[in-house]
């Protein structure tokens, strides 16, 4: 099954193409707030698809907002290995116990 590290490679190569049709690479040079910004609005169109009982827009409008999030993790060069390994250590404990533990703020 595809998976999202599969994804992340193709982001990654595409990210440094010079190739002229690349959505991926126009975005990168188009830099971290640009990026910043589509996460965002695709976060809030997943948010606008899950409360208006759309299945088939929140399937579109999810891959989309985790399309942008790995173009981000990928700017800030953060791999999605270390978000998978985050993820992986909170399963040891209950998300209120998670909370409980997070620096004040966080
Ligand atoms: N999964 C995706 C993916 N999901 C969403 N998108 C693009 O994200 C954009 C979101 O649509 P919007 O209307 O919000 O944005 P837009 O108006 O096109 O662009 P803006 O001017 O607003 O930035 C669309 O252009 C989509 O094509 C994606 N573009 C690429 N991929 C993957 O990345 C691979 C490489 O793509 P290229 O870099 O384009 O070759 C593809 O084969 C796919 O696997």
């Amino acid at each position: 099954m595809f998976d999202l590290s599969q994804l992340e490679a193709i982001v990654a190569e595409r990210a440094a193409s010079t190739d002229p049709d690349s959505y991926t690479a126009k975005l990168a040079r188009r830099g971290l707030p640009k990026v910043a910004q589509k996460l965002g609005e695709e976060a809030v169109e997943t948010v606008i698809a899950a409360l208006a009982e759309d299945k088939a827009a929140l399937r579109g409008e999810a891959a989309d907002l985790l399309y942008h999030l790995l173009v981000l993790l990928h700017l800030r060069g953060l791999p999605l290995a270390e978000v998978m390994e985050e993820l992986q250590a909170r399963t040891a404990r209950t998300g209120l116990q998670e909370k409980a533990a997070r620096p004040h703020g966080a």
